[in-house]
This record gives C-alpha cells, sequence and structure tokens, in this order.
C-alpha cells in the first residue's frame, strides 16, 4: 500500500482519504475519493496494535468451564478476518457493501473500503425530533429486509441500533457496523456472554450463569425493538448512567409510552411485541413482517 503524504492528504492506492465521517470502538471511518472511478467511499481504518491490546481484556481466563478459546481466534485480527469473510458473501440492498479490503502486513492498519451511504445514521439520539410514524415505517422496512437476508444467510448482527443504520441518498436504508456479528450454523446462534451496546440487549444476553446460551435471532428482534421506538420516541425506553442499574431495568422494568409524540395504538402493540421479556413470547421476524403496522 503505497502511502505518501502530499499536500494534506494520505493517499493509499488509488484512494485519497478525506474527513472523517464517523468513529466508534473499532477506529475511525474516513471519506475516501478513488481516483480511479471516480467515486467517494468510506474507508473504515483498523489499527491493528490496538486490537491486539482491546482484545486481550476480551479474552476469559481459560477455566474449567468454559472452553478454551478456538485457536482461530487466538489472534484477534482473525475476529477481523471473520467479518470480512463474512461481509465478502453478503450483497443486499439494505446490507451495507464491502468493496475491498486494503491489508498491507507492514503496515499498522487494516483498511476496509466500503459504498459510500450519504446521509450518514438515519437518527442520532437522544434527538427532540424524532422521526414521523411514515418516516420511520420505511427505515423500518428497509432494515427488516436487511435482517431478514441476514438471518437467511445464517447471520445475526447483535448490533442494531440507528448509528449502525445509514441511509442512501435515494432514502433506503443500509444495515452497517458486523464487528461483533456472527455466523450460525442449524437453525439460531446459540449465544453466550454480551456483544453490541447495551442500552439494545436483551434481557436473556444479560442474565449471568456459565453456559446458558440465548437466541441471536430473538436478540436481533429486541434490539430492532429498542430502535424502531427510538425512531418514534427520539429516546430509548431504558436509560441508566450505570450499567448494572441499566441491566436491572431492561430485565425487570415495563416499557413506558410517553404522552409526546402520540403514536398509534398499532405501533404500540408492535414494539410491546418485540419487546417480550421473554424471548419464547417475543416477536419472531415472519411475525413483525406480517404485524398489522408492517404492512398498513
Ligand atoms: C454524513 O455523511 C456520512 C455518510 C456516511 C457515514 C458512514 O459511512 C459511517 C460509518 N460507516 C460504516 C461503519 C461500519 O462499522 C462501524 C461499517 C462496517 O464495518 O460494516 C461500514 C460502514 Cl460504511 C457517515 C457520515
Amino acid at each position: 500500500v503505497s502511502q505518501q503524504k502530499s499536500e494534506s492528504y494520505i493517499q493509499l492506492n488509488q484512494y485519497r482519504l478525506m474527513e472523517e465521517i464517523g468513529q466508534g470502538s473499532y477506529g475511525i471511518v474516513k471519506l475516501a475519493y478513488n481516483e480511479q472511478d471516480k467515486n467517494l467511499y468510506a474507508m473504515k481504518v483498523l489499527d491493528k496494535i490496538k486490537l491486539l491490546k482491546n482484545f486481550a481484556c476480551f479474552r476469559q481466563p481459560p477455566t474449567r468451564h468454559n472452553k478454551p478459546i478456538p485457536s482461530t481466534l487466538k489472534n484477534p485480527l482473525q475476529l477481523v478476518q471473520r467479518e470480512i469473510a463474512i461481509l465478502k458473501k453478503l450483497s443486499h440492498p439494505n446490507v451495507v457493501k464491502l468493496v475491498e479490503v486494503l491489508d498491507d502486513p507492514n503496515d499498522n492498519y487494516l483498511y476496509m473500503v466500503f459504498e459510500f451511504v450519504e446521509r450518514g445514521a438515519v437518527l442520532d439520539i437522544p434527538t427532540e425530533n424524532p422521526l414521523t410514524e411514515d418516516t420511520a415505517w420505511s427505515y423500518f422496512r428497509d432494515t427488516l429486509r436487511g435482517l431478514e437476508y441476514l438471518h437467511y444467510q445464517k447471520i445475526v448482527h447483535r448490533d442494531i441500533k440507528p448509528s449502525n443504520l445509514l441511509l442512501s441518498d435515494s432514502g433506503h436504508v443500509k444495515i452497517a457496523d458486523f464487528g461483533v456479528s456472527c455466523e450460525f450454523e442449524g437453525i439460531d446462534a446459540f449465544l453466550s456472554g454480551t456483544a453490541g451496546t447495551p442500552a439494545f440487549m436483551a434481557p436473556e444476553a444479560l442474565t449471568e450463569g456459565a453456559n446458558h446460551f440465548y437466541s441471536g435471532r430473538a436478540q436481533d428482534i429486541w434490539s430492532l425493538g429498542i430502535t424502531l421506538y427510538a425512531f418514534v420516541i427520539g429516546s430509548v425506553p431504558f436509560v441508566e448512567n450505570y450499567v448494572i442499574a441499566l441491566h436491572k431495568k431492561i430485565k425487570n422494568d415495563a416499557v413506558v409510552f410517553p404522552d409526546k409524540p402520540d403514536i398509534s395504538d398499532l405501533l404500540k402493540n408492535l414494539i410491546l411485541g418485540m419487546l417480550k421479556k421473554d424471548p419464547g413470547h417475543r416477536l419472531m421476524l415472519h411475525e413483525v413482517k406480517n404485524h398489522d403496522w408492517t404492512t398498513r
């Protein structure tokens, strides 16, 4: 990867890196201009050294209970390679497209080139200006199509939330950030441990206890329900500064709708169906898809 600093920007092969357009625990995302095809792209820049450091603290100590981490996951860059392998398989209008990966062994950074989804995250929460029910309906249906495709491809996303839903100029939503997603075999992912964003985590993911597993599909439906609530209310239903207090609320508190903004009973019914504390009673994806609010 030829990297020369000329003037004030970095050039990586045919890409000219421009301003930062996103950032998170994973690293940063920069706008990149491809001088060959004259298109803009979103370049996710991963710091390999930081990955190595962060991963060390997530590693569970090997004990009698939990099986040792499979050798493939010894090296955190394998996690990224797993994310890349998942992304390369995916092709759907409501899933962000990975174009290519620039991984020079001599470079401390790994670059993932994605299609540029022009308007960025669909909604920044908390906000005083949530989406109208009509707009939420359109974005929700796109997200549902993308999630249905992922589950069909035997992938659970595990971090569905507004900041991971990107809006294109044509008004369509694309699911992004497969950093904690995982591929499963059979009918569902049997997850243990927590990943993703606390305010969007399902109650069953927060119950301690070694070797208890929970459904990846049901977790994605829960976080989609929290996301739909945030679309029309402007904030998430369970808010706490301390994560333990937040977990308690997620596990015990009922979902409350404020008087304003006023949302339809049909939408409330759908949200409550997706936020059943018991994953066994929670709506499944096909029931969400066929709900009267979704099909209205
Ligand atoms: C204001 O205009 C804007 C237009 C586009 C953006 C933007 O793209 C931001 C993040 N992008 C991404 C992040 C990802 O993970 C964290 C992944 C992934 O790993 O799947 C892929 C993409 Cl694209 C921001 C502002």
